[in-house]
């Protein structure tokens, strides 16, 4: 399953034009394959759900060339579409499945329509009743009227029928169904809601009229080819407008968006939030699609409260505003968006529980919910729930976490962004242009808030020395303490003694209580002989054992236990009692003696980092390793706000040993006479 790793940013910088708008692909597809005469559409989405509609238009009998990704010759030449051969997949698309069972449903031939495990749990009784009103024979082969959808040869007739709820999916489906039926059809809206269908409509030359809350269409008219431009994509601009508008120091420009009025409800939420956003239109032209520019200026944003007459604009935006109104100051309502539970996932409690894990205080409502912002936001591993939006919105989310977190199940991205994360990584990577080398890596090594400053000394000098795997922080804090003539401690050998011992008795690490008293019934004892730290459990002194590939893939499991941190905490400090010390592992410097003046952060490219492991012929899973370490609730691993931070990617030990005894020397260490490096 693919996953995104998403590296902390301190601002989104750059400019970028976002993929076609994906409704607008559906229906410039669709309408093109109803029309007389050839069509060019340029700037299609070629998602995963957009290119179902175009094959199934094509499984319909209509000519579409694919000229490039996003670019289509259409041309319907029999001006008729015929019997497909089998099911239209409509994948994890609503709007393809809704609009062309409005298409299909007066045709006079049979046909089905099939989804993905998400799609088939959505309700499709929202348009059989008013399809079957109009004479249409279609059945949910689903519970609750769910899909497939089975349709039946039937001649249709116009109806007059009024939402329910406000939905642009129903409306159009009643919309192409009513091109297809004889008479008039009136559909009346509770609410305006996008009008996409309504304009391409225009377009290929039929003018449905609006009279107040109705539009009416009239039956047996038919389309004129025509080329189309599809703008890009507002619902996706949105991650990048919200991300950078709710990150101080970003500035972006989004060129080339649609800008329909029905969609960029999220730019007055915003602007009552306290953004900085400033829109060009730059072609407006009549009733065509509206597209301009958008640039966003960051800052901090203030809670707000989003209210049911504004859902059906932003229905889209609502992942990401969850998300954002969590970097913003108090409290954000979004109430009246039930629909919310029935869209790709249940995108209330996806984001809910998303949240919660970034360490968001939220309250999940029947029919929203209830962010508190201005938390600090925790390094989290997520799931998409197979939803599009809720990965994205949790990327933006994760850009302003304490470390690096991990969304995973992200295939679904392509539904909608392809490209989604080279975008993120262009916005984001141009954010940390002034870090020295690996400029992504090193962004989300980024200080631990300053400690309270109360902390003790520790009774003797303490040098800490942190790190993540394989940077080398062993073999310098080694080398430095015996420059020093100091002793020298690895707390992760305790660690690794203590996983190493639950791994041989076999016990269940998932299994809180049997780990426990595992640990519990333990003997361990942690001497200094020989100004080096001796591990010994039941007895027995630890060796290369604990260096195992099982010790390898358990220890971060193991450390992780804030229960097992804190029982070690006052042995780790009682071994500073009574001698000078160099003690080296991920939260030394942070929680074992965050009171010494005497910090280092070991760090190296990950890619040498790997190379360095391999050299040492151990099987270790560094990255995962670290993911934990970094990402785990008790004492993660942290660059101290007070650390010197070495890069060792290009330096050799003793370069390393050198510049360490140097920062020492200055920071008025009590270095012996003469401390060399061997
Ligand atoms: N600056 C350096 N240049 C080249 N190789 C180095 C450097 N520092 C360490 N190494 C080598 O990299 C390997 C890993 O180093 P080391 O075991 O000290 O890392 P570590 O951070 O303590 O890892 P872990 O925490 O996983 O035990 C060793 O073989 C070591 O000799
Ligand atoms: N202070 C420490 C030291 C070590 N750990 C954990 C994290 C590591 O994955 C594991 C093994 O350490 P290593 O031998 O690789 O340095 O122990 C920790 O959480 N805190």
């Amino acid at each position: 399953m693919k996953s995104f790793t998403i590296v902390p940013a301190a601002r989104l910088v750059g400019e970028i034009a976002v993929p076609g708008d994906k409704s607008i692909s559906h229906r410039a597809v669709m309408l093109a394959s109803l029309a007389r005469g050839p069509t060019r559409v340029t700037g299609f989405l070629p998602s995963e759900d957009c290119l179902c509609t175009l094959r199934a238009f094509q499984a319909l009998g209509v000519d579409i060339e694919v000229e490039d990704p996003t670019t289509l010759s259409i041309e319907n030449r029999f001006h008729r579409l015929f019997p497909p051969r089998e099911a239209l997949d409509c994948g994890n698309s609503g709007t393809m499945m809704r609009l062309i069972a409005g298409i299909l449903a007066g045709q006079p031939f049979r046909s089905r329509l099939v989804g993905d495990a998400s799609l088939s749990k959505r309700p499709m009784g929202r348009i059989l009743e008013p399809l079957e009103r109009m004479g249409a024979h279609i059945r949910a082969e689903g519970e609750k009227e769910t899909p497939p959808l089975a349709l039946e040869p039937a001649e249709l007739h116009g109806i007059e029928y009024e939402l329910p709820v406000a939905s642009a999916q129903v409306k159009s489906c009643l919309l192409l169904a009513g091109l297809h039926a004889q008479g008039t059809t009136r559909i009346v809206e509770p609410s305006p809601t996008r009008d996409h269908t309504e304009r391409l409509l225009v377009h290929f030359g039929v003018r449905p009229l609006r009279e107040g809350r109705a539009l009416l269409i009239q039956g047996g008219l038919s389309l004129e080819g025509r080329d189309f431009c599809v703008p890009g994509d507002f619902s996706s601009a949105a991650f990048w407008i919200a991300g950078a508008a709710a990150m101080p120091g970003s500035e972006i420009r989004i060129r080339g968006v649609g800008l329909n009025r029905t969609r960029t409800g999220l730019l007055g939420v915003l602007l009552r939030m306290g953004a900085q956003i400033e829109e060009s239109v730059e072609e407006a032209s009549g009733e065509g699609e509206p597209r301009g520019s958008l640039l966003i200026r960051g800052g901090k944003l203030r809670g707000t409260q989003i209210t049911k007459e504004e859902i059906p604009n932003l229905i889209d935006e609502l992942p990401v505003i969850a998300a954002i109104a969590s970097l913003a100051d108090g409290e954000t309502q979004i109430r009246g968006a039930e629909e919310l539970r029935v869209k790709e996932s249940d995108r209330i409690r996806c984001m809910v529980e998303n949240l919660r894990r970034f360490g968001v205080p939220v309250d999940e409502l029947p029919d929203g919910m209830i962010v508190e912002g201005g938390h600090p936001i925790r390094a989290a591993r997520v799931s998409s729930f197979g939803d599009h939006r809720v990965a994205m919105a949790c990327s933006i989310l994760a850009l302003r976490a304490d470390g690096r977190s991990r969304i995973d199940d992200v295939g679904c991205v392509d539904t909608s962004y392809p490209g989604f994360s080279k975008d993120l990584h262009k916005l984001s990577q141009a954010a940390v242009e002034s870090a020295p080398g690996w400029k992504d890596y090193l962004s989300w090594v980024q200080p631990s808030p300053k400690t309270s400053g109360g902390e003790q000394e520790p009774r003797r000098p303490v040098v800490a020395v942190d790190g993540p795997s394989a940077s080398g922080k062993s073999t310098v804090a080694k080398a430095l303490a015996k420059a020093l003539g100091i002793a020298y401690c690895n707390s992760g050998l305790v660690y690794r003694a203590i996983t190493w011992s639950l791994v041989d008795k076999g016990v269940d690490l998932d299994r809180e209580q049997s780990f426990k008293s595992a640990v519990r019934s333990m003997k361990l004892e942690c001497r200094i002989e020989e100004n080096e730290l001796h591990v010994r459990i039941d007895g027995k002194e630890v060796g290369q054992e604990v260096r195992s590939p099982a010790v390898n893939a358990a220890v971060s499991r193991v450390s992780a236990s804030p229960w097992l941190r804190k029982r070690l905490l006052p042995l780790f400090r009682k071994l500073a009692d009574d001698r000078a010390l160099v003690m080296e592992g991920r939260d030394i410097g942070t929680a074992v003696f965050p009171g010494t003046r005497f910090k280092f952060y070991i760090d190296a490219d990950p890619k040498v980092r790997e190379q360095r492991r391999q050299k040492q012929g151990e099987s270790d899973s560094i990255e995962e390793r670290d993911w934990e370490d970094r990402s785990r609730k008790a004492a993660p691993l942290r660059c101290a706000a007070d650390a010197v931070f070495i890069d060792s990617s290009r330096m050799t030990v003793e370069e390393v040993v050198l510049r360490m005894l140097e920062e020492l020397r200055k920071r008025g260490f009590p270095l012996p006479k003469e401390s060399s490096v061997s």
